[in-house]
């Protein structure tokens, strides 16, 4: 390790949280996972694998897992979050206390919480006080299974101070890694919540059994939208159309790995939400953040309707086939608008 590095905390032992220790290994930093279950924890240390989230991979030798907040927070300067959206403030009001000092803290998490329509930034902040040279964002075209594979791949790393940024991004630049920085935290944020939404678009389309047409249009209108809201919440536009913004909707909309798109695929074959969730473990953040964006963008004056339509279909209010016709039907305008 780097004689001048402290440790990485990485909380949440999911698909990216592991994943994502991987990463930061190969840059060389010395990781601890903290995991909710002390058998990922054990398996993790003992077979070096995370056998229940990323079969098959094996882990490097700087990374350990615990299932102990405080062995976990031990010696870290870096603090990674990587649970799902919606419960991370309760999470974090648990583990802030133990919270190391001076630790920059870095989101790894794409949705907006419902009952406040708060990005996971402004939840750090709420939660630990912490000012915005301590909160980060590191957000791209990054499915964790290609990641945990050393595919190659970029990223931005997002702080408001553009030097915290910069030594995150040393932190983080790995073989097949390759991380920018930006200071537009915001945009960051927000363009990877939207993705996730648009993501479940195109997979209902997809399942509907359309076609390229339908899918690129979908995707093109979603970058509308993002870029609609993200200007009237004060985000960058060229954020937007960066990694964290076009190349991640580019990414989940084509990968059959994206569990948003495979959500969105399963709703347009006819299941309901309640069954896909049923049936599978792994968090599908533009299940939730559909309505977080709707809100978001109802209280900021904005048009959204491919947020507005997925929450309808998701809610069970609509089926994906209504959806299409509706968004087809929909008042005629200029592209620009
Ligand atoms: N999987 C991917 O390719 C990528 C995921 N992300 C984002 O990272 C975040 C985490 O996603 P994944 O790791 O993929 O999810 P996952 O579903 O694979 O894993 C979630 C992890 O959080 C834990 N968890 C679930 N509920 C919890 C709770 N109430 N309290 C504490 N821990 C809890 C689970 O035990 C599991 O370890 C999400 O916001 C996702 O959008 C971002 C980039 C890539
Ligand atoms: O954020 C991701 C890729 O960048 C992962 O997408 P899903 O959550 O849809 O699998």
């Amino acid at each position: 390790m780097h004689p001048e590095w402290g440790k990485v905390a990485v909380f949440g032992a999911g698909s990216w949280g592991t994943a994502f220790s991987i990463v930061l290994a190969d840059a060389g930093n010395d990781v601890t996972i903290w995991a909710r279950r002390e058998e990922v924890a054990r398996a993790i240390n003992e077979k070096r694998e995370n056998t229940d989230y990323l079969h098959g991979i094996e882990l490097p030798p700087n990374v350990s897992a615990t299932s102990d907040v405080q062995e976990a927070f031990d010696q870290a300067d870096v603090v990674v979050w990587a649970t799902p959206s919606q419960t991370f403030r309760e999470n974090l009001v648990a583990w802030a206390p133990h919270l190391p000092a001076d630790a920059v803290m870095v989101s790894l998490m794409k949705g907006v919480e419902l009952s406040t329509l708060n990005r996971m930034s402004q939840v750090m902040e709420q939660v630990t006080g912490a000012g915005p040279e301590r909160i980060a964002v590191i957000s791209g075209p990054n499915l964790a299974k290609e990641i945990a594979r050393r595919e190659p791949a970029a990223a931005v790393v997002a702080c408001a101070d553009e030097q915290v940024a910069v030594r995150l991004q040393r932190r983080v630049h790995s073989p097949a890694f390759r991380p920018y920085t930006s200071v537009d935290v915001l945009g960051c944020e927000l363009g990877g919540a939207y993705k996730n939404v648009v993501g479940l678009a195109v997979g209902m389309a997809v399942g509907l059994g359309f076609g390229d047409n339908t899918t690129a249009s979908i995707i093109t209108r979603g970058l509308a939208e993002t870029a609609r809201l993200g200007m009237k919440l004060g985000a960058n536009p060229l954020t937007l159309m960066g990694l964290a913004g076009l190349g991640d909707l580019v990414a989940t909309c084509s990968s059959p790995l994206s569990r948003n798109r495979t959500f969105g695929e399963r709703l347009g074959r006819g299941q309901t939400a309640e069954e896909i969730y049923a049936s599978t473990r792994q968090v599908a953040e533009g299940a939730k953040s559909c309505a977080s964006l709707r809100a978001l963008a109802e209280q900021s004056g904005c048009d959204a309707p491919i947020a507005m339509y997925v929450d309808d279909v998701v809610a069970g209010r609509m089926t994906a086939n209504e959806m299409m016709d509706a968004v087809l039907a929909r008042d005629t305008k200029a592209e620009t608008d």
